[in-house]
């Protein structure tokens, strides 16, 4: 299944800049292990914004769950899920 995901991310102002530095760099490891798996198919930032773009590869709405409410920024995000079925047009 596949689903296209936006994720705002609103860190509090007074984070201390060490810690949003910490959880910024689990993150990263959290989601490059995931794309490296094929789970995380894709990921763009948003130009001008805290925020990507991201496209998901997973099994069921459970395992989708599973990983976003796992992401180490996941209390600070905003985040926004459309499922995407295949179109009649695509060739592949
Ligand atoms: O910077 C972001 O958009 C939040 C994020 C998600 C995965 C990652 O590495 O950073």
């Amino acid at each position: 299944m596949i689903y296209l995901v936006r994720m705002d991310v609103n860190l509090p102002a007074d984070m201390p800049a060490e810690e949003a530095g910490r959880i910024k760099a689990v993150e990263k490891e959290y989601s490059q292990t995931l794309q490296r798996q094929g789970k995380w198919a894709g990921i763009w930032r948003v130009v001008g914004e805290y925020a990507n773009y991201s496209i998901f590869d997973v099994d069921s709405n459970d395992e989708l769950h599973e990983i976003l409410s796992g992401l180490p920024l996941f209390p600070y995000m905003d985040i926004e899920v459309i499922p995407l079925a295949k179109h009649p047009s695509d060739i592949r």
